[in-house]
């Protein structure tokens, strides 16, 4: 490694600025402009998740119950990203999320429902939350399609006595589950249908409408490769806690084909999550394991010499966390990425910065400082990705966005493993709240992406790799803002603005 200074000194190393005694967080920093001889479209953001997890863009979806579920999953992976189910949902179901993630190739998710021809269906609950009810000759997903009934027709249906089968549409043409969206788009085509269905080894996995193909080909073309395993199927991660009972959670997952666990934990560096790296090695030995929360390199150590092959960084940075204020404990991001990052790195282990990115800038920030993927839970979570539905708050369209360990969270699933069994007093440690509508992830993540690499052009990194060297080889310079110079950084002076990136 060199660690000659440039020529002309200016500004201050990394090193330097993180050992000062202050916490700082990604508005404190700003970093100097280097040298460009390279275009912005040139820069490679290729990543690893984990040692053995490679990603063509170096973002995750936060393991919480408002952010991350199949569809989320199916759109970051098509993307070249990964998400993280979360576990705030029994283990069937979780590992049922993760099934439905990797059942197809598209971003594209109607979770339907199934009937039998004989079925007579007098509410729409039997819809579920799907637009469709597919009818199978076994009333389940295994068996043969023999039409649909969208449920504008069931609507429309003035007989709600008949069965299905009396007034079904026929079944639409069939696509292998690992079609394309060019794929699917030419079988509407040669057969003028605007339906194919998805099918995998005699199930059906979904309903692909027209609608939908032409949406999802609006967005932004996709450059980077799709995450996807060696099997084919979307690569998906999932959330597990430390308890006993996630050894069997963990089983589960594992059979529906989990890619990646994390160990979901706001202090890492405890012997519960010692001892379940340990386990998840050794009955796992495949699969990569992420560890954390850690923002020392103390907590850093500990779990690299337990096995982690990933580490998640961040206590109390998260925009809906409130443990620094109701613990006392955590680091401001910037300080925490950069020192466990320089830890991590002499042992070969990759670095999420988790939570408290708002803007691409808080992006190129983690990861110049030395993360090498983003964990974003604000960011993604007013996307139409992200579970539940958008309502209307004082005239804007929002979608609910909520704390893990919030009150509301915690009563709906993780209570015992939140708060102990016998624990009973309830401390909250995350709020609920609501985040405007974004629109889908699969157009506004391919924007945050190219300010991203325009981010690393002005200080000379053209991969993330170069990144790391120019922190590491000392050329990263950085100061930290004074109060004013933060507000000098933003828009400042007019009487009004509307602030859009794209
Ligand atoms: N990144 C952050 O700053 C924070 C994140 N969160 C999120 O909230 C959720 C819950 O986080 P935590 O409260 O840290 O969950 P946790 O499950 O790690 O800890 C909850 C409590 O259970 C205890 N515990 C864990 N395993 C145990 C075992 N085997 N036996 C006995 N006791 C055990 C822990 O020591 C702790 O007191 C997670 O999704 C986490 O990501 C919560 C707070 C802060
Ligand atoms: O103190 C906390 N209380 C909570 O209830 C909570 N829930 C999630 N998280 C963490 O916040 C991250 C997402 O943060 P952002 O919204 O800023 O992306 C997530 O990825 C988590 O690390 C929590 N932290
Ligand atoms: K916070």
């Amino acid at each position: 490694m060199d660690f000659t200074t440039p020529p002309i000194e200016d500004g201050f190393t990394a090193e330097k600025l993180f050992t000062q005694g202050f916490s700082y967080t990604y508005d404190d920093v700003i970093f100097l402009p280097h040298y460009i001889d390279f275009a912005a479209d040139a820069v490679d953001l290729s990543t690893r998740l984990t040692r053995r997890l490679p990603l063509a863009v170096p973002f995750v979806a936060s393991p919480m119950d408002t952010v991350s579920e199949s569809a989320m999953a199916a759109a970051m992976a098509s993307l070249g990203g990964i998400a993280v189910v979360h576990s705030n949902v029994p283990a069937a179901v979780q590992a049922a999320i993760l099934r439905r993630a990797k059942s197809r190739r598209v971003p594209i998710l109607s979770d339907p429902a199934f009937a039998a021809p004989s079925a007579v269906v007098e509410h729409d609950d039997a819809f579920g939350a799907s637009p469709f009810l597919l009818v199978t000759d076994t009333g389940t997903s295994v068996g043969k399609l023999l039409g649909y009934v969208a449920r504008s027709d069931w609507t429309n249906q003035t007989d709600k006595g008949l069965r299905v089968g009396d007034y079904m549409a026929p079944p639409p043409k069939p696509a292998p589950w690992n079609a394309d969206l060019n794929k699917i788009n030419e079988i509407m085509e040669s057969e003028k249908s605007g339906a194919v269905a998805l099918e995998r080894d005699g199930e059906v996995v979904d309903l692909v409408v027209r609608e939908e193909v032409e949406r999802v080909r609006g967005y932004p073309k996709l450059v980077a490769p799709a995450t996807v395993g060696a099997d084919g199927e979307f690569m998906v991660g999932a959330a597990v806690g430390t308890r006993e009972d996630d050894k069997e959670r963990l089983e589960h997952l594992v059979k529906a084909g989990l890619n990646v666990v994390v160990l979901d934990s706001s202090q890492g560096n405890s012997i519960y999550q010692l001892e379940m790296v340990n386990y998840v090695k050794r009955v796992y030995p495949e699969l990569d394991v992420i560890g954390g929360n850690v923002v020392t390199m103390y907590q850093a150590e500990n779990l690299i010499q337990a096995g982690v092959d990933g580490l998640r960084v961040g206590m109390g940075s998260g925009s809906i966390c409130t443990t620094q204020e109701v613990c006392a404990v955590g680091r401001g991001q910037a300080t925490a990425v950069y020192n466990v990052s320089l830890i991590a790195y002499k042992s070969g282990v990759p670095v999420i910065a988790d939570g408290g990115i708002s803007n691409s800038g808080h992006i190129v920030k983690a990861l110049s400082l030395g993360a090498s993927t983003v964990m974003m839970g604000s960011f993604l979570a007013g996307s139409l990705e992200a579970p539940g539905a958008y309502v209307y708050q004082n005239g804007q369209r929002v979608k609910k966005y909520r704390g893990m360990g919030s009150l509301e969270a915690m009563t709906k699933g993780s209570d015992a493993r939140y708060l102990g069994d016998t624990a009973k007093l309830k401390i909250a440690q995350g709020v609920v709240g609501a985040v405007k509508d974004k629109g889908s992830v699969l157009n506004f993540i391919p924007y945050t992406l190219q300010a991203v690499r325009q981010g690393f052009q002005d200080i000379g990194a053209s991969s993330l790799q170069s990144a790391h060297d120019l922190l590491r080889s000392r050329e990263l310079r950085l100061e930290v803002r004074s109060g004013a110079a933060q507000v000098e950084g933003g828009v400042h002076g007019l009487v009004s603005y509307e602030k859009k990136y794209f």
